[in-house]
């Protein structure tokens, strides 16, 4: 059995139950119970709350964790990532109040600074030769400058709603995060080739995510450019039309160069694109 930690409850949770599913493994969501194994794979499920894991991942109680990048910067450093997911993604950030002027770090010199992560804080204020006082809270940081706890915060932010709602603006991203799945220091050999084939299959739904097969039509004349174009994951494959001297291609392109890549297709002469989405790619 591989033991593996997942937020109870929390922006990881649905996200992390969904990789699993997708990967094939099928497990209780864990409303009622804390600990459970899944059907059709040698995994047992512990749900946890996310700033725990660090600890259980030392302890050796879990093998592997889902959880934020950022708390492994905040309390795991010693931890190792083996995969990161691409989901829950937002950064660390020192934010203050709108009105305030804010020109450099050195104006947090001497000023009272409230987190939930001291640690994170802690070396970046080091790193930067800054003194500041900080409080440790562990929820609604983005309060503390309304109610004269603090002159600054330091937490996550992703759209900025947040901070835009509690009259605060971002002056310095300290991090980026998202979720990673990490390993215990203590796994065993056994544990260790169960995760193997785990990643093996976290690894292919993830590049599906990112991949989309795509099939068009194209003049014979136009076919050399357009194969420039679409590398796809060996080359593209080529099929003859019923009409004559035309061809239709097959091929995977990724989402992040996706759209300037179908401009590309269309100035070249490519016709009738049509965009798949990939249910998972072995490689
Ligand atoms: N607004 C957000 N957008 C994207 N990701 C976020 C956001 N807030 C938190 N995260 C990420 O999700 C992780 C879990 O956040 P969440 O607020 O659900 O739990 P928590 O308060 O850190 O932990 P616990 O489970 O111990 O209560 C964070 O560590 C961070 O990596
Ligand atoms: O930039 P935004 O998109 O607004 O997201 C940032 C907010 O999300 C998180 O809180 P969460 O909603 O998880 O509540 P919590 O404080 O109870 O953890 C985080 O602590 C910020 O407050
Ligand atoms: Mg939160």
């Amino acid at each position: 059995m591989l033991k593996i930690a997942i937020q109870k409850s929390g922006r990881l949770h649905d996200d992390s139950i969904k990789i699993l599913k997708e990967a094939g493994i099928y497990i209780d969501n864990g409303k009622d119970q804390l600990k459970t194994t899944s059907r059709n794979f040698p995994l047992e499920v512990l749900y946890l709350r996310n700033g725990d894991i660090p600890q259980y991942l030392r302890d050796g109680v879990v093998d592997i964790a889902i959880l934020g990048e950022n708390l492994l910067v905040e309390k795991g450093e010693d931890l190792k990532i083996v995969e990161k997911l691409g989901f829950s993604k937002c950064r660390v950030s020192v934010a203050v109040p709108k009105e305030n002027d804010f020109n450099s770090l050195q104006d947090l010199e001497g000023k009272k600074i409230a987190t939930s992560y001291p640690n994170t804080v802690k070396n970046f204020l080091a790193e930067k030769g800054i003194n500041a006082e900080l409080h440790k809270i562990s929820g609604s940081v983005e309060i503390a400058p309304n109610i004269g706890l603090a002159d600054a915060i330091v937490d996550i932010v992703s759209s900025g709603s947040t901070l835009f709602k509690n009259n605060l603006k971002e002056v310095e991203q300290i991090l980026k995060s998202e979720a990673v799945l990490a390993v215990s220091p203590q796994i065993s050999a056994e544990a260790n080739q169960i995760l193997d084939k785990l990643l093996f299959r976290i690894q292919s739904v993830l590049k599906a995510r990112t991949s989309k097969y795509v099939l068009l039509n194209a003049p014979k004349d136009k076919l050399d450019k357009i194969i420039e174009i679409l590398p796809g994951m060996k080359s593209p494959t080529v099929l003859p039309l019923a009409k004559e001297g035309w061809s239709s291609l097959h091929s995977v392109i990724n989402e992040e160069t996706f759209w300037d890549v179908i401009d590309e297709l269309k100035t070249n002469g490519a016709e009738g694109i049509l965009i798949c989405p990939i249910e998972k790619m072995v490689l």
